[in-house]
Protein backbone atom coordinates (compact mmCIF):
# COMPACT_ATOMS: atom_id res chain seq x y z
CA UNK A 1 0.00 0.00 0.00
CA UNK A 2 1.34 3.42 -0.90
CA UNK A 3 -0.11 5.32 2.04
CA UNK A 4 1.06 8.68 0.72
CA UNK A 5 -1.43 8.52 -2.14
CA UNK A 6 -4.30 7.16 -0.09
CA UNK A 7 -7.45 9.10 0.55
CA UNK A 8 -9.84 7.88 3.19
CA UNK A 9 -13.41 8.57 4.20
CA UNK A 10 -12.26 8.82 7.82
CA UNK A 11 -8.84 9.19 9.43
CA UNK A 12 -8.70 8.51 13.17
CA UNK A 13 -5.72 10.06 14.97
CA UNK A 14 -4.94 7.94 18.05
CA UNK A 15 -5.60 4.23 18.56
CA UNK A 16 -6.59 4.19 22.25
CA UNK A 17 -10.06 3.49 23.64
CA UNK A 18 -11.71 6.45 21.89
CA UNK A 19 -9.87 6.00 18.59
CA UNK A 20 -10.41 2.24 18.33
CA UNK A 21 -14.14 2.65 19.10
CA UNK A 22 -14.35 5.27 16.33
CA UNK A 23 -12.52 3.05 13.81
CA UNK A 24 -14.56 -0.13 14.38
CA UNK A 25 -17.80 1.91 14.21
CA UNK A 26 -16.65 3.64 11.01
CA UNK A 27 -16.01 0.27 9.37
CA UNK A 28 -19.49 -0.93 10.31
CA UNK A 29 -20.82 2.28 8.67
CA UNK A 30 -18.98 1.28 5.47
CA UNK A 31 -16.31 4.02 5.67
CA UNK A 32 -12.81 3.47 4.28
CA UNK A 33 -10.86 4.14 7.46
CA UNK A 34 -7.30 4.58 8.67
CA UNK A 35 -6.03 4.75 12.24
CA UNK A 36 -2.77 6.63 12.85
CA UNK A 37 -1.09 5.97 16.19
CA UNK A 38 2.29 7.29 17.24
CA UNK A 39 2.84 5.29 20.45
CA UNK A 40 5.83 2.94 21.00
CA UNK A 41 3.36 0.26 22.03
CA UNK A 42 -0.23 -0.28 20.85
CA UNK A 43 -2.99 -0.42 23.47
CA UNK A 44 -3.77 3.10 24.65
CA UNK A 45 -3.71 4.62 28.11
CA UNK A 46 -6.44 2.56 29.77
CA UNK A 47 -4.71 -0.73 28.98
CA UNK A 48 -1.06 0.31 29.19
CA UNK A 49 -0.79 2.98 31.91
CA UNK A 50 -4.30 3.70 33.21
CA UNK A 51 -7.34 1.77 34.40
CA UNK A 52 -6.12 -1.80 34.06
CA UNK A 53 -2.55 -1.71 35.42
CA UNK A 54 -3.58 0.54 38.33
CA UNK A 55 -6.42 -1.80 39.31
CA UNK A 56 -4.08 -4.80 39.08
CA UNK A 57 -1.71 -3.25 41.65
CA UNK A 58 -4.64 -2.14 43.80
CA UNK A 59 -5.96 -5.72 43.86
CA UNK A 60 -2.68 -6.81 45.51
CA UNK A 61 -2.99 -3.97 48.05
CA UNK A 62 -6.61 -4.92 48.83
CA UNK A 63 -5.64 -8.53 49.51
CA UNK A 64 -2.81 -7.40 51.77
CA UNK A 65 -5.28 -5.29 53.76
CA UNK A 66 -7.54 -8.35 54.17
CA UNK A 67 -4.57 -10.27 55.62
CA UNK A 68 -3.69 -7.35 57.93
CA UNK A 69 -7.25 -7.18 59.23
CA UNK A 70 -7.74 -10.94 59.62
CA UNK A 71 -7.78 -10.79 63.41
CA UNK A 72 -11.07 -8.85 63.40
CA UNK A 73 -12.62 -12.00 61.90
CA UNK A 74 -11.01 -14.39 64.39
CA UNK A 75 -8.35 -15.48 61.92
CA UNK A 76 -4.59 -15.63 62.16
CA UNK A 77 -2.61 -14.53 59.15
CA UNK A 78 0.66 -12.76 59.10
CA UNK A 79 1.20 -10.17 56.40
CA UNK A 80 4.82 -10.53 55.30
CA UNK A 81 6.70 -7.93 53.26
CA UNK A 82 4.82 -7.67 49.91
CA UNK A 83 6.89 -8.92 46.98
CA UNK A 84 6.64 -5.87 44.73
CA UNK A 85 8.67 -7.59 41.98
CA UNK A 86 5.96 -10.26 41.78
CA UNK A 87 3.18 -7.66 41.94
CA UNK A 88 4.70 -5.86 38.94
CA UNK A 89 5.37 -9.16 37.14
CA UNK A 90 1.67 -10.10 37.50
CA UNK A 91 0.69 -6.66 36.18
CA UNK A 92 3.03 -7.05 33.18
CA UNK A 93 1.60 -10.50 32.39
CA UNK A 94 -2.01 -9.32 32.47
CA UNK A 95 -1.34 -6.05 30.63
CA UNK A 96 0.55 -7.81 27.86
CA UNK A 97 -2.49 -10.09 27.34
CA UNK A 98 -4.84 -7.09 27.16
CA UNK A 99 -2.55 -5.07 24.88
CA UNK A 100 -1.83 -8.04 22.57
CA UNK A 101 -5.57 -8.43 22.09
CA UNK A 102 -6.00 -4.71 21.32
CA UNK A 103 -3.00 -4.78 18.94
CA UNK A 104 -4.65 -7.71 17.08
CA UNK A 105 -7.90 -5.76 16.83
CA UNK A 106 -6.03 -2.76 15.40
CA UNK A 107 -4.20 -4.90 12.85
CA UNK A 108 -6.87 -7.38 11.72
CA UNK A 109 -7.35 -5.65 8.36
CA UNK A 110 -10.77 -4.04 8.88
CA UNK A 111 -9.04 -0.65 8.50
CA UNK A 112 -5.51 0.54 7.72
CA UNK A 113 -3.13 1.23 10.61
CA UNK A 114 -0.21 3.62 10.29
CA UNK A 115 2.32 3.74 13.13
CA UNK A 116 3.40 7.36 13.30
CA UNK A 117 2.76 10.87 14.60
CA UNK A 118 0.23 12.93 12.70
CA UNK A 119 -0.29 16.65 12.38
CA UNK A 120 -2.66 18.69 10.27
CA UNK A 121 -1.31 20.67 7.33
CA UNK A 122 -4.77 21.74 6.14
CA UNK A 123 -8.39 20.79 7.02
CA UNK A 124 -8.27 17.62 4.89
CA UNK A 125 -4.60 16.62 5.10
CA UNK A 126 -2.29 15.09 7.69
CA UNK A 127 1.46 14.84 7.58
CA UNK A 128 2.56 11.61 9.31
CA UNK A 129 6.06 10.99 10.63
CA UNK A 130 6.41 7.18 10.69
CA UNK A 131 7.70 5.53 13.86
CA UNK A 132 10.15 3.45 11.86
CA UNK A 133 11.89 6.63 10.69
CA UNK A 134 10.76 6.27 7.06
CA UNK A 135 9.75 9.14 4.80
CA UNK A 136 6.99 11.55 5.81
CA UNK A 137 3.57 10.38 4.59
CA UNK A 138 0.63 12.44 3.47
CA UNK A 139 -2.82 11.15 4.41
CA UNK A 140 -5.91 12.89 3.19
CA UNK A 141 -9.45 12.18 4.35
CA UNK A 142 -12.98 13.49 3.99
CA UNK A 143 -13.45 13.44 7.78
CA UNK A 144 -11.37 12.98 10.93
CA UNK A 145 -11.63 11.90 14.56
CA UNK A 146 -9.03 13.40 16.90
CA UNK A 147 -8.52 10.87 19.72
CA UNK A 148 -4.97 11.65 20.81
CA UNK A 149 -5.58 11.33 24.57
CA UNK A 150 -3.72 13.12 27.34
CA UNK A 151 -0.33 13.24 29.06
CA UNK A 152 0.80 13.80 32.61
CA UNK A 153 0.89 17.49 33.56
CA UNK A 154 3.50 18.66 36.05
CA UNK A 155 2.88 22.19 37.35
CA UNK A 156 5.74 24.53 38.11
CA UNK A 157 6.37 23.98 41.84
CA UNK A 158 9.56 25.53 43.30
CA UNK A 159 12.26 22.84 43.61
CA UNK A 160 10.14 19.92 42.36
CA UNK A 161 12.02 19.36 39.11
CA UNK A 162 15.46 19.56 40.82
CA UNK A 163 14.42 17.27 43.69
CA UNK A 164 12.90 14.68 41.39
CA UNK A 165 9.60 12.82 41.55
CA UNK A 166 7.76 9.86 40.10
CA UNK A 167 4.47 9.88 38.15
CA UNK A 168 1.68 7.32 37.83
CA UNK A 169 3.53 5.85 34.80
CA UNK A 170 6.55 5.15 37.04
CA UNK A 171 4.50 3.67 39.91
CA UNK A 172 2.97 1.12 37.53
CA UNK A 173 6.46 -0.23 36.78
CA UNK A 174 8.11 0.36 40.17
CA UNK A 175 9.66 -2.94 41.31
CA UNK A 176 11.56 -1.43 44.24
CA UNK A 177 9.09 0.63 46.18
CA UNK A 178 10.42 3.21 48.68
CA UNK A 179 9.31 2.96 52.31
CA UNK A 180 7.75 6.41 52.44
CA UNK A 181 6.01 8.50 49.78
CA UNK A 182 4.51 11.98 49.63
CA UNK A 183 1.61 12.06 47.16
CA UNK A 184 0.89 15.46 45.60
CA UNK A 185 -2.78 15.81 44.62
CA UNK A 186 -6.12 14.64 45.86
CA UNK A 187 -7.77 13.44 42.64
CA UNK A 188 -8.48 9.88 41.51
CA UNK A 189 -4.92 9.09 40.43
CA UNK A 190 -3.33 10.49 43.60
CA UNK A 191 -5.71 8.63 45.90
CA UNK A 192 -5.67 5.30 44.05
CA UNK A 193 -1.86 5.33 44.07
CA UNK A 194 -1.78 6.44 47.73
CA UNK A 195 -4.11 3.53 48.52
CA UNK A 196 -1.83 1.08 46.68
CA UNK A 197 1.23 2.28 48.58
CA UNK A 198 -0.52 2.25 51.96
CA UNK A 199 -2.06 -1.14 51.22
CA UNK A 200 1.37 -2.68 50.69
CA UNK A 201 2.56 -1.19 53.98
CA UNK A 202 4.28 2.04 52.98
CA UNK A 203 4.10 5.32 54.89
CA UNK A 204 2.00 7.73 52.84
CA UNK A 205 1.36 11.47 53.15
CA UNK A 206 -1.15 13.13 50.82
CA UNK A 207 -0.94 16.86 50.15
CA UNK A 208 -3.99 18.39 48.45
CA UNK A 209 -4.42 22.04 47.47
CA UNK A 210 -8.24 22.22 47.86
CA UNK A 211 -9.99 22.08 51.23
CA UNK A 212 -11.35 18.60 50.42
CA UNK A 213 -10.10 15.57 48.55
CA UNK A 214 -11.76 14.74 45.20
CA UNK A 215 -12.55 18.30 44.08
CA UNK A 216 -15.96 18.45 42.43
CA UNK A 217 -17.45 15.57 44.41
CA UNK A 218 -19.71 16.15 47.45
CA UNK A 219 -17.68 17.03 50.54
CA UNK A 220 -19.35 14.41 52.74
CA UNK A 221 -18.05 11.67 50.40
CA UNK A 222 -14.54 13.13 50.26
CA UNK A 223 -14.37 13.72 54.01
CA UNK A 224 -15.56 10.19 54.81
CA UNK A 225 -12.88 8.78 52.52
CA UNK A 226 -10.28 11.00 54.20
CA UNK A 227 -11.33 9.76 57.68
CA UNK A 228 -11.06 6.14 56.53
CA UNK A 229 -7.62 6.67 54.97
CA UNK A 230 -6.40 8.43 58.12
CA UNK A 231 -7.80 5.63 60.30
CA UNK A 232 -5.51 3.23 58.41
CA UNK A 233 -2.52 5.46 59.15
CA UNK A 234 -2.25 7.70 56.09
CA UNK A 235 -1.47 11.37 56.73
CA UNK A 236 -3.70 13.70 54.71
CA UNK A 237 -3.37 17.49 54.46
CA UNK A 238 -6.05 19.42 52.55
CA UNK A 239 -6.16 23.20 52.05
CA UNK A 240 -2.43 23.52 51.42
CA UNK A 241 -0.16 25.70 49.36
CA UNK A 242 3.25 24.18 48.53
CA UNK A 243 6.14 26.57 49.14
CA UNK A 244 9.28 24.55 48.45
CA UNK A 245 10.48 21.10 47.50
CA UNK A 246 14.09 20.15 48.33
CA UNK A 247 16.45 17.30 49.16
CA UNK A 248 17.68 17.08 52.75
CA UNK A 249 21.30 16.43 53.77
CA UNK A 250 20.21 12.82 54.51
CA UNK A 251 18.93 12.42 50.96
CA UNK A 252 15.23 12.56 51.84
CA UNK A 253 12.73 14.59 49.80
CA UNK A 254 11.21 17.40 51.81
CA UNK A 255 8.11 19.49 51.07
CA UNK A 256 7.34 22.68 52.93
CA UNK A 257 3.76 23.93 52.66
CA UNK A 258 1.31 26.35 54.21
CA UNK A 259 -1.62 24.67 55.93
CA UNK A 260 -4.28 26.75 57.67
CA UNK A 261 -1.89 29.63 58.55
CA UNK A 262 0.90 27.29 59.66
CA UNK A 263 4.06 26.40 57.78
CA UNK A 264 4.58 22.62 57.88
CA UNK A 265 7.04 20.25 56.29
CA UNK A 266 7.05 16.53 55.58
CA UNK A 267 9.84 14.24 54.40
CA UNK A 268 9.78 10.97 52.51
CA UNK A 269 11.98 8.83 50.33
CA UNK A 270 9.95 9.65 47.19
CA UNK A 271 7.40 12.11 45.83
CA UNK A 272 4.56 11.08 43.53
CA UNK A 273 3.31 13.96 41.42
CA UNK A 274 -0.38 13.35 40.54
CA UNK A 275 -1.58 16.85 39.75
CA UNK A 276 -3.63 16.17 36.65
CA UNK A 277 -3.21 15.52 32.92
CA UNK A 278 -3.16 17.71 29.79
CA UNK A 279 -4.70 17.05 26.34
CA UNK A 280 -2.34 15.86 23.57
CA UNK A 281 -2.84 18.67 21.07
CA UNK A 282 0.60 20.29 21.36
CA UNK A 283 2.06 18.96 18.09
CA UNK A 284 -1.16 18.32 16.22
CA UNK A 285 -1.44 21.74 14.56
CA UNK A 286 -5.20 21.43 14.90
CA UNK A 287 -5.51 25.17 14.38
CA UNK A 288 -4.22 24.61 10.77
CA UNK A 289 -7.50 22.81 10.23
CA UNK A 290 -9.64 25.45 11.92
CA UNK A 291 -10.21 23.42 15.10
CA UNK A 292 -10.82 25.60 18.18
CA UNK A 293 -9.02 24.62 21.38
CA UNK A 294 -9.71 25.73 24.95
CA UNK A 295 -6.77 25.28 27.33
CA UNK A 296 -5.47 22.75 24.82
CA UNK A 297 -8.71 20.69 24.73
CA UNK A 298 -10.59 20.29 21.46
CA UNK A 299 -13.85 22.21 21.83
CA UNK A 300 -16.73 19.90 20.86
CA UNK A 301 -20.49 20.10 20.53
CA UNK A 302 -22.86 17.48 21.94
CA UNK A 303 -22.44 15.71 18.57
CA UNK A 304 -18.66 15.55 19.39
CA UNK A 305 -18.07 17.82 16.39
CA UNK A 306 -15.29 20.40 16.51
CA UNK A 307 -15.47 23.96 15.16
CA UNK A 308 -14.45 22.42 11.80
CA UNK A 309 -17.59 20.40 10.88
CA UNK A 310 -15.85 17.35 9.32
CA UNK A 311 -13.46 16.98 12.29
CA UNK A 312 -14.78 15.18 15.36
CA UNK A 313 -13.06 14.31 18.67
CA UNK A 314 -13.28 11.67 21.38
CA UNK A 315 -11.72 10.92 24.77
CA UNK A 316 -9.28 12.79 26.99
CA UNK A 317 -8.29 15.19 24.18
CA UNK A 318 -11.72 16.83 24.39
CA UNK A 319 -13.28 15.71 27.68
CA UNK A 320 -15.31 17.01 29.46
CA UNK A 321 -14.57 13.90 31.56
CA UNK A 322 -11.44 11.72 31.40
CA UNK A 323 -13.31 8.45 31.76
CA UNK A 324 -12.85 5.47 29.48
CA UNK A 325 -16.47 4.41 28.83
CA UNK A 326 -17.19 8.01 27.79
CA UNK A 327 -14.15 8.01 25.45
CA UNK A 328 -15.64 4.90 23.81
CA UNK A 329 -19.14 6.39 23.53
CA UNK A 330 -17.70 9.60 22.07
CA UNK A 331 -15.63 7.56 19.58
CA UNK A 332 -18.71 5.61 18.45
CA UNK A 333 -20.79 8.78 18.10
CA UNK A 334 -17.95 10.59 16.29
CA UNK A 335 -17.77 7.86 13.61
CA UNK A 336 -21.55 7.53 13.31
CA UNK A 337 -21.93 11.29 12.89
CA UNK A 338 -19.02 11.46 10.42
CA UNK A 339 -20.80 8.80 8.33
CA UNK A 340 -24.03 10.78 8.50
CA UNK A 341 -22.18 13.96 7.43
CA UNK A 342 -20.57 12.19 4.46
CA UNK A 343 -23.96 10.74 3.40
CA UNK A 344 -25.49 14.23 3.55
CA UNK A 345 -27.89 13.36 6.41
CA UNK A 346 -29.28 16.41 8.23
CA UNK A 347 -27.41 17.53 11.36
CA UNK A 348 -30.66 17.09 13.29
CA UNK A 349 -30.13 13.31 12.90
CA UNK A 350 -26.67 13.36 14.55
CA UNK A 351 -26.22 11.28 17.71
CA UNK A 352 -25.68 13.47 20.78
CA UNK A 353 -23.76 12.83 24.01
CA UNK A 354 -25.91 12.87 27.14
CA UNK A 355 -24.13 13.11 30.48
CA UNK A 356 -27.27 12.60 32.59
CA UNK A 357 -25.86 9.25 33.73
CA UNK A 358 -22.27 10.41 34.14
CA UNK A 359 -20.47 7.92 36.34
CA UNK A 360 -17.31 8.18 38.38
CA UNK A 361 -15.56 5.56 40.48
CA UNK A 362 -12.45 5.66 42.63
CA UNK A 363 -10.83 2.37 43.57
CA UNK A 364 -9.57 3.25 47.02
CA UNK A 365 -10.54 1.40 50.21
CA UNK A 366 -13.30 2.31 50.86
CA UNK A 367 -14.22 2.92 47.24
CA UNK A 368 -16.12 6.00 46.08
CA UNK A 369 -18.65 6.11 43.23
CA UNK A 370 -21.29 8.46 41.93
CA UNK A 371 -23.82 8.76 39.12
CA UNK A 372 -25.89 11.68 37.87
CA UNK A 373 -25.87 14.97 39.70
CA UNK A 374 -24.48 15.52 43.17
CA UNK A 375 -25.57 17.97 45.86
CA UNK A 376 -23.03 20.61 44.81
CA UNK A 377 -24.33 20.50 41.21
CA UNK A 378 -27.99 20.51 42.31
CA UNK A 379 -27.30 23.66 44.32
CA UNK A 380 -25.38 25.30 41.45
CA UNK A 381 -28.23 24.53 39.03
CA UNK A 382 -30.85 25.72 41.53
CA UNK A 383 -32.62 22.33 41.36
CA UNK A 384 -35.12 21.55 44.15
CA UNK A 385 -34.09 18.12 45.41
CA UNK A 386 -34.60 15.75 48.32
CA UNK A 387 -31.42 14.10 49.61
CA UNK A 388 -31.37 11.04 51.88
CA UNK A 389 -28.44 8.91 52.98
CA UNK A 390 -27.89 5.77 55.02
CA UNK A 391 -24.69 4.68 56.80
CA UNK A 392 -23.05 1.29 56.25
CA UNK A 393 -22.26 0.90 59.95
CA UNK A 394 -26.00 0.59 60.69
CA UNK A 395 -26.68 -1.98 57.98
CA UNK A 396 -26.58 -5.69 58.80
CA UNK A 397 -24.62 -7.10 55.85
CA UNK A 398 -22.12 -4.24 55.97
CA UNK A 399 -21.55 -4.83 59.69
CA UNK A 400 -20.92 -8.51 58.96
CA UNK A 401 -18.37 -7.25 56.42
CA UNK A 402 -16.68 -5.24 59.18
CA UNK A 403 -17.44 -1.93 57.49
CA UNK A 404 -16.90 1.10 59.71
CA UNK A 405 -16.88 3.95 57.21
CA UNK A 406 -19.24 5.12 54.53
CA UNK A 407 -22.79 5.64 53.38
CA UNK A 408 -25.04 5.66 50.36
CA UNK A 409 -26.89 8.77 49.24
CA UNK A 410 -29.77 9.35 46.85
CA UNK A 411 -30.80 12.66 45.30
CA UNK A 412 -34.30 12.95 43.86
CA UNK A 413 -36.41 15.66 42.28
CA UNK A 414 -38.37 17.28 45.13
CA UNK A 415 -41.64 17.15 43.20
CA UNK A 416 -41.61 14.03 41.03
CA UNK A 417 -39.18 12.08 43.25
CA UNK A 418 -37.40 10.81 40.12
CA UNK A 419 -33.86 9.77 41.10
CA UNK A 420 -31.39 12.35 39.75
CA UNK A 421 -28.20 11.08 41.36
CA UNK A 422 -26.66 8.60 43.72
CA UNK A 423 -23.35 8.15 45.45
CA UNK A 424 -21.56 5.65 47.63
CA UNK A 425 -18.48 5.71 49.77
CA UNK A 426 -18.01 2.24 51.17
CA UNK A 427 -17.52 -1.42 50.30
CA UNK A 428 -17.89 -2.35 46.62
CA UNK A 429 -19.02 1.21 45.82
CA UNK A 430 -18.02 0.87 42.16
CA UNK A 431 -20.30 -2.18 41.84
CA UNK A 432 -23.17 -0.93 44.03
CA UNK A 433 -23.56 2.29 42.02
CA UNK A 434 -24.77 0.36 38.97
CA UNK A 435 -28.14 -0.36 40.57
CA UNK A 436 -28.76 3.39 40.58
CA UNK A 437 -27.46 3.73 37.01
CA UNK A 438 -30.08 1.20 35.88
CA UNK A 439 -32.82 2.85 37.95
CA UNK A 440 -31.92 6.27 36.52
CA UNK A 441 -31.67 4.93 32.96
CA UNK A 442 -35.34 3.93 33.27
CA UNK A 443 -36.12 7.21 35.05
CA UNK A 444 -37.29 5.38 38.18
CA UNK A 445 -38.65 7.25 41.16
CA UNK A 446 -37.31 6.59 44.66
CA UNK A 447 -40.63 4.84 45.46
CA UNK A 448 -40.21 2.45 42.53
CA UNK A 449 -36.64 1.62 43.60
CA UNK A 450 -37.80 0.94 47.16
CA UNK A 451 -40.39 -1.63 46.01
CA UNK A 452 -38.00 -3.62 43.75
CA UNK A 453 -37.09 -6.91 45.51
CA UNK A 454 -33.69 -6.93 47.21
CA UNK A 455 -32.24 -10.17 48.52
CA UNK A 456 -31.40 -10.26 52.23
CA UNK A 457 -28.73 -9.96 53.50
CA UNK A 458 -26.87 -8.12 50.73
CA UNK A 459 -25.00 -4.87 50.44
CA UNK A 460 -27.42 -3.81 47.68
CA UNK A 461 -30.46 -3.73 49.97
CA UNK A 462 -28.99 -0.64 51.67
CA UNK A 463 -30.39 1.44 48.75
CA UNK A 464 -33.96 0.72 49.86
CA UNK A 465 -33.51 2.83 53.04
CA UNK A 466 -32.81 6.23 51.47
CA UNK A 467 -35.26 5.33 48.69
CA UNK A 468 -38.05 4.70 51.25
CA UNK A 469 -37.18 7.89 53.11
CA UNK A 470 -37.48 9.92 49.90
CA UNK A 471 -40.70 8.16 48.90
CA UNK A 472 -42.22 8.94 52.34
CA UNK A 473 -40.98 12.57 52.45
C1 LIG B 1 -3.46 5.88 36.32
C2 LIG B 1 -4.76 6.04 35.61
C3 LIG B 1 -5.86 5.32 36.01
C4 LIG B 1 -7.07 5.47 35.36
N1 LIG B 1 -8.14 4.75 35.79
C5 LIG B 1 -9.32 4.88 35.19
C6 LIG B 1 -10.44 4.12 35.62
O1 LIG B 1 -10.35 3.34 36.57
N2 LIG B 1 -11.60 4.27 34.96
C7 LIG B 1 -11.74 5.15 33.93
O2 LIG B 1 -12.84 5.26 33.37
N3 LIG B 1 -10.69 5.89 33.48
C8 LIG B 1 -9.50 5.76 34.09
N4 LIG B 1 -8.43 6.48 33.64
C9 LIG B 1 -8.63 7.38 32.48
C10 LIG B 1 -8.65 6.60 31.14
O3 LIG B 1 -7.50 5.77 31.09
C11 LIG B 1 -8.66 7.57 29.97
O4 LIG B 1 -9.78 8.43 30.11
C12 LIG B 1 -8.76 6.85 28.62
O5 LIG B 1 -7.86 5.79 28.54
C13 LIG B 1 -8.50 7.85 27.48
O6 LIG B 1 -8.59 7.21 26.24
P1 LIG B 1 -8.27 8.01 24.88
O7 LIG B 1 -8.69 7.14 23.76
O8 LIG B 1 -8.83 9.39 24.97
O9 LIG B 1 -6.69 8.21 24.89
P2 LIG B 1 -5.46 7.16 24.79
O10 LIG B 1 -5.84 5.79 25.18
O11 LIG B 1 -4.34 7.83 25.52
O12 LIG B 1 -5.13 7.10 23.23
C14 LIG B 1 -4.49 8.14 22.55
C15 LIG B 1 -3.51 7.56 21.54
O13 LIG B 1 -3.17 8.59 20.62
C16 LIG B 1 -1.78 8.52 20.35
N5 LIG B 1 -1.38 9.86 19.87
C17 LIG B 1 -1.26 11.02 20.55
N6 LIG B 1 -0.90 12.03 19.73
C18 LIG B 1 -0.80 11.50 18.49
C19 LIG B 1 -0.49 12.03 17.21
N7 LIG B 1 -0.23 13.31 17.02
N8 LIG B 1 -0.46 11.18 16.15
C20 LIG B 1 -0.73 9.87 16.29
N9 LIG B 1 -1.05 9.32 17.48
C21 LIG B 1 -1.09 10.11 18.56
C22 LIG B 1 -1.19 8.14 21.71
O14 LIG B 1 0.12 7.62 21.54
C23 LIG B 1 -2.20 7.09 22.17
O15 LIG B 1 -1.88 5.81 21.70
C24 LIG B 1 -7.20 6.36 34.26
C25 LIG B 1 -6.08 7.09 33.82
C26 LIG B 1 -4.88 6.94 34.49
C27 LIG B 1 -3.69 7.71 34.01
N1 LIG C 1 -11.02 5.54 38.85
C1 LIG C 1 -11.10 6.37 37.83
O1 LIG C 1 -12.12 6.49 37.18
C2 LIG C 1 -9.91 7.15 37.46
C3 LIG C 1 -8.71 6.86 38.04
C4 LIG C 1 -7.63 7.64 37.72
C5 LIG C 1 -7.77 8.66 36.81
N2 LIG C 1 -8.94 8.90 36.22
C6 LIG C 1 -9.10 10.03 35.29
O2 LIG C 1 -7.85 10.62 35.00
C7 LIG C 1 -7.96 12.04 35.12
C8 LIG C 1 -6.70 12.59 35.74
O3 LIG C 1 -6.67 12.23 37.12
P1 LIG C 1 -5.85 13.09 38.16
O4 LIG C 1 -6.15 12.53 39.49
O5 LIG C 1 -4.44 13.20 37.72
O6 LIG C 1 -6.44 14.54 37.94
P2 LIG C 1 -7.46 15.43 38.74
O7 LIG C 1 -7.61 16.64 37.91
O8 LIG C 1 -8.67 14.68 39.12
O9 LIG C 1 -6.71 15.77 40.09
C9 LIG C 1 -5.57 16.59 40.14
C10 LIG C 1 -5.44 17.19 41.54
O10 LIG C 1 -4.27 17.99 41.59
C11 LIG C 1 -4.58 19.25 42.14
N3 LIG C 1 -3.66 20.24 41.54
C12 LIG C 1 -3.53 20.56 40.24
N4 LIG C 1 -2.57 21.47 40.08
C13 LIG C 1 -2.05 21.75 41.31
C14 LIG C 1 -1.02 22.60 41.81
N5 LIG C 1 -0.34 23.42 41.00
N6 LIG C 1 -0.77 22.59 43.13
C15 LIG C 1 -1.47 21.80 43.94
N7 LIG C 1 -2.46 20.98 43.54
C16 LIG C 1 -2.75 20.97 42.25
C17 LIG C 1 -6.02 19.50 41.78
O11 LIG C 1 -6.63 20.38 42.70
C18 LIG C 1 -6.61 18.08 41.90
O12 LIG C 1 -6.99 17.76 43.22
C19 LIG C 1 -9.16 12.33 35.99
O13 LIG C 1 -9.88 13.40 35.45
C20 LIG C 1 -9.93 11.07 36.00
O14 LIG C 1 -11.15 11.21 35.30
C21 LIG C 1 -10.03 8.18 36.55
Amino acid sequence: MNQSTNTYDLAVIGGGSGGYAAARTAVSEGLKTVVIDGADELGGLCILRGCMPSKTLIESANRNIVIREAEEFGLRAEAGEPDTHSIIARKRRLISEFSDYRAEQLQDGRFDLIRGHARFTDPHTLEVKPRDGGELLTVSAKSFVIATGSSIAVPDIPGLEETGYVTSDDVLDQEDVPDSIIVLGGGAIALEMAHYYEGIGKKVTVIQRSEHLLSGMDHDLADTLQEALEARGMQVFCGTSIQQVETTAEGMKKITFDHHDQSLSVEAAEILCALGRKPNTGHLQAEQAGVDLDKGKVVISKAVQSSCPHIFAAGDVCGPYEIVHLAIEQGEKAATNAAKLLRGDPESSFQLMDYRLKLYGIFTEPQVASVGINELEAEEEGKKVIVESYPFNDHGKSMVHGTEHGFVKLIADAETKEILGGSVVGPEATELIHEIVVAMAFRATAGQLATIPHYHPTLSEIWTYPAEDIADA
